[in-house]
């Protein structure tokens, strides 16, 4: 491809950003690449289905006018998935009706089943009570809906592909299973599932489930008890929708086997499982191998954590919200910018300091003065942590540097241009991550935990005698720490 094709990419990638804003702009176009020009069409690729799908039903016009701009006589854009580090379990659309549907409908009354011990958004109405399911199910949180979910660059693609799969229809085909969300504590991965439960069920059309996993082993382990496994087995394979939060406390090799199976007769029939956790399903160490390769190969996202104007307005629409029921409730604008700047961590402690304020407010009468706040809220400003480093990225970042795919790091390839990068990204691994030797080796397809070792012991070496080599080092570290 042609110096001049890339620089009118770039100049299009410029145009695009100027015209949707930075945050939609790397939500959706960050990883799009122009892969070639032919004639009047430019092919350009991203590297999953959904983003392939998103863009092309909202924005496909709008990128062919950017490139027009450029190029006038550019007439087709053509857009397609990048095949390198996408599995084809994840390209697969599977035909919701495949497998004849067992439907078990909610009673009217009752809003979608969920077993959770989470708590909401301050000053909404607690959740009210509804029947019991044969698993055991209580309802959901109210508050907890699109509706309250502040969307920004952190959680928009989450956030996308939730309404995605809360707006399918039954027979609809499943864009993308399972949907697997990952988080660090309280940026809200229960709010996004518990969005996607209570819009699923909202037609009558299907049922959604929304389980803990704790709740998974506990109705998992009651029905061996009473011997009423099978029962347990079909409700669950009776959802069209099927939610696990927490997958990471997941626990007992039985269960393990029990939710391998469930998630492999959901998908296999077409019924859309989404699973939120802690972490990406590679580092979910007790699962094994299979397990884990399934869930990555549905789409995979990360909720990052909350900039400074993400936290702002989830504090603006909690105070609007606490407002509906304390109209007295009145926070000055400058308490919220200290509260947005200062509570970094997550959505719970935004959560706690409203709650403070609320509580003072109520019980003293007074109002709510900076002085005030920043005594309540002391003890929820935390100094920053550095940023946790992933294996994930590590490769990545090394990838892109070196020219070379994430695929050839974690290949068996032995060619001077892929060996140094892979060396070097397991030296950053051991050395950036608390990860063991063999789970680095395992991470780099399944190398043993000596190779790994040689790695870091070479670069090691390397580094105390070669200063452009430390010098690009230290650069990469840079960029992962940023
Ligand atoms: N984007 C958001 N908009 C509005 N509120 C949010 C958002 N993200 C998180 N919250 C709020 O922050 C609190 C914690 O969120 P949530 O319980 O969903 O986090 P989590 O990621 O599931 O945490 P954990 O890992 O502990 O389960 C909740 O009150 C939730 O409503």
């Amino acid at each position: 491809m042609s110096n001049t094709h890339q620089e009118r990419w770039t100049r299009v990638k410029g145009r695009l950003r100027a015209e949707v804003g930075e945050d939609i702009f790397s939500s959706w176009f960050a990883r799009m690449e122009l892969e070639g020009v032919d004639s009047d069409t430019v092919r350009l690729s991203v590297p999953t289905r959904f983003l392939k799908s998103w863009i092309q039903s909202h924005y496909a016009e709008r990128v062919l006018a950017c490139w027009q701009g450029e190029e006038p006589l550019v007439r087709r854009i053509d857009l397609s998935v990048r095949s390198a580090g996408v599995r084809p379990a994840a390209m697969a659309i599977r035909a919701a009706g495949a497998v004849a549907a067992v439907t078990v409908r909610a009673e009217p009354s009752a809003g979608p089943i969920a077993i959770n011990g989470h708590s909401g958004p301050v000053g909404m109405p607690a959740a009210s009570s509804a029947g019991q399911d044969a698993v055991g199910g209580s309802p959901l949180d109210p508050r907890l809906t699109f509706d309250t979910f502040v969307v920004g660059r952190a959680n928009s693609l989450a956030h996308a592909a939730a309404k995605q799969v809360a707006a399918a229809r039954r027979g609809d085909p499943v864009m993308f299973n399972p949907l697997y969300v990952h988080a660090a504590v309280g940026l809200g991965k229960t709010h996004l599932l518990q969005a996607i439960a209570w819009a699923g069920n909202a037609g009558g059309e299907r049922r959604v489930l929304y389980l803990t996993a704790e709740k998974f082993v506990y109705g998992f382990v009651s029905s061996l008890r009473t011997q009423t496994t099978l029962a347990f087995k079909e409700v669950l394979r009776a959802t069209d929708v099927l939610l696990i939060d927490d997958l990471q406390f997941l626990q007992g090799k039985s269960t393990f086997a029990e939710f391998s199976h469930t998630l492999n007769a959901m998908i296999d029939a077409g019924r859309q499982v989404v699973v939120a956790a802690d972490r990406p399903p590679l580092d979910l160490e007790n699962l094994d191998d299979r397990v884990r390769s399934r869930l990555a190969g549905g789409l995979v996202v990360e909720m990052g954590s909350f900039g400074e104007d993400l936290r702002l307005e989830i504090l603006q629409s909690r105070v609007a919200c606490a407002r509906t029921h304390h109209a007295d409730f009145d926070v000055p604008a400058p308490v919220l910018s200290f509260i947005a700047k200062s509570v970094t961590h997550n959505g719970r402690d935004l959560e706690g300091a409203l709650n403070r304020l609320l509580a003072h407010s109520k019980l003293t009468g007074q109002p709510i003065t900076m002085e005030l706040a920043e005594r309540e809220i002391r003890d929820l400003v935390r100094p920053q942590e550095p940023r946790k480093v992933k294996i994930e990225e590590i490769q990545r970042i090394v990838a892109r540097r070196y020219n070379v795919s994430r695929g050839d790091l974690l290949s068996s390839r032995r060619t001077a241009n892929v060996v140094r990068p892979r060396q070097i990204a397991m030296y950053l691994a051991k050395t950036l991550t608390l990860r063991s030797l063999p789970e680095i080796g395992r991470r780099f397809g399944g190398r043993d935990h000596t190779t790994v070792l040689h790695a870091v012991r070479k670069i090691e070496n390397l580094v105390g005698n070669d200063v452009s080599l430390a010098e690009e080092i230290e650069a990469i570290k840079r960029e992962l720490q940023e």
